[in-house]
C-alpha cells in the first residue's frame, strides 16, 4: 500500500489534466479506469477538463476524488449562440470547474483579455468554479515582456473575480511551452509565479496573494513534476498531453 504524506502547506495542491479536443468513449473510460485505480494522492486536488461533448459521461462514471471541468463556456446563461454552452449547462450535467483563457482559446480563437474576464465572472456568478489561464509568447518572453504580459492579462480578472477568488485558481502556461516539450525550468516559472503572487499583494490583497493557487502549465511530465512541484510558489500544473497518459498519476502524485 502507497504511503501519502500530507503537504505542509496552506495551499492544497491542485492538478489539472486539460484533455483539449481529444479521446473518444473508448480511451476516455481507460483514462478514468487508470485514473480511478491510482492510486492518486488524496491531499492533491484533481481537475480533469473535457470536451464539452463527454462532460455528461465522464461525469457519470468518475469516482469522487475526481472533479470535472468544461475546457470553455459564454458569458451568459442562454440564448442564440450557436455551438457554445454556458457555465448553467455544465453545473447541470454535475460539473463543478471551467478552464477560461487558455492560450489555444486566446490565439486560435481570438479571445480577448476583457472576454476571458467577462466569461470568467459570469462563471464564477454561476457558481463554477475557474482555472484561468495567462502566459505570454516566446516573442514576448524574447522581448523582456513577460511579466508587463502576464499582468495585463491578470489585471481585468481582479474586478471579474471580486469576492470569490476561493472559487479561483491561476495557471501561468508560457505559450512557448505548450505542446512544445520546452518546458520551464523550475526556475524560470518560479520567477513569474513569485512576481505574479508580489503584484497581486497591491492589485488584489495581501491575502489573496498568499491564499492564490497557482498552476504551472507546459510539457509537464511524470519525468519534470517533482523538480517543479518543489518551487514554493507553484502549487500545481495544468497538463496537456500527458494527462490522457497513465503518467498522469504520478504528476498527481509529485509532491509525495
Ligand atoms: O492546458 C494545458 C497546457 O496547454 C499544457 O499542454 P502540454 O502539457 O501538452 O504542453
Amino acid at each position: 500500500m502507497r504511503k501519502f504524506k500530507t503537504r505542509n502547506m496552506g495551499r492544497k495542491f491542485v492538478v489539472g489534466g486539460n484533455w483539449k479536443m481529444n479521446g473518444d468513449k473508448n480511451t476516455i473510460h481507460e483514462i478514468i479506469t487508470t485514473l480511478s485505480n491510482g492510486p492518486l494522492d488524496p491531499n492533491v486536488e484533481v481537475v480533469i477538463g473535457i470536451p464539452a461533448i463527454y462532460l455528461a459521461y465522464v461525469q457519470s462514471i468518475v469516482p469522487d476524488n475526481l472533479k470535472v471541468a468544461a475546457q470553455n463556456c459564454w458569458k451568459v446563461e442562454k440564448g442564440a449562440f450557436t455551438g457554445e454552452i454556458s457555465p448553467a449547462m455544465i453545473k447541470d450535467v454535475g460539473s463543478e470547474w471551467v478552464i477560461l483563457g487558455h492560450s489555444e482559446r486566446r490565439t486560435i480563437f481570438k479571445e480577448t483579455d476583457e472576454l476571458v474576464a467577462e466569461k470568467v465572472a459570469h462563471a464564477l456568478a454561476t457558481g463554477l468554479k475557474v482555472i484561468a489561464c495567462i502566459g505570454e509568447t516566446l516573442e514576448e518572453r524574447e522581448a523582456g515582456k513577460t511579466e508587463e504580459v502576464v499582468f495585463r492579462q491578470t489585471l481585468p480578472l481582479i474586478a471579474a473575480i471580486g469576492d470569490n477568488w476561493d472559487r479561483v485558481v491561476l495557471a501561468y502556461e508560457p505559450v512557448w511551452a505548450i505542446g512544445t516539450g520546452k518546458t520551464a525550468s523550475p526556475a524560470q516559472a518560479q520567477e513569474v509565479h513569485a512576481a505574479l503572487r508580489n503584484w497581486l499583494v497591491s492589485n488584489a490583497s495581501p491575502a489573496v496573494a498568499e491564499a492564490v493557487r497557482i498552476q504551472y502549465g507546459g510539457s509537464v511530465t511524470a519525468a519534470n513534476a517533482k523538480e517543479l512541484a518543489a518551487c514554493p510558489d507553484i502549487d500545481g500544473f495544468l497538463v496537456g498531453g500527458a494527462s490522457l497518459k497513465p503518467e498522469f498519476v504520478d504528476i498527481v502524485n509529485a509532491t509525495m
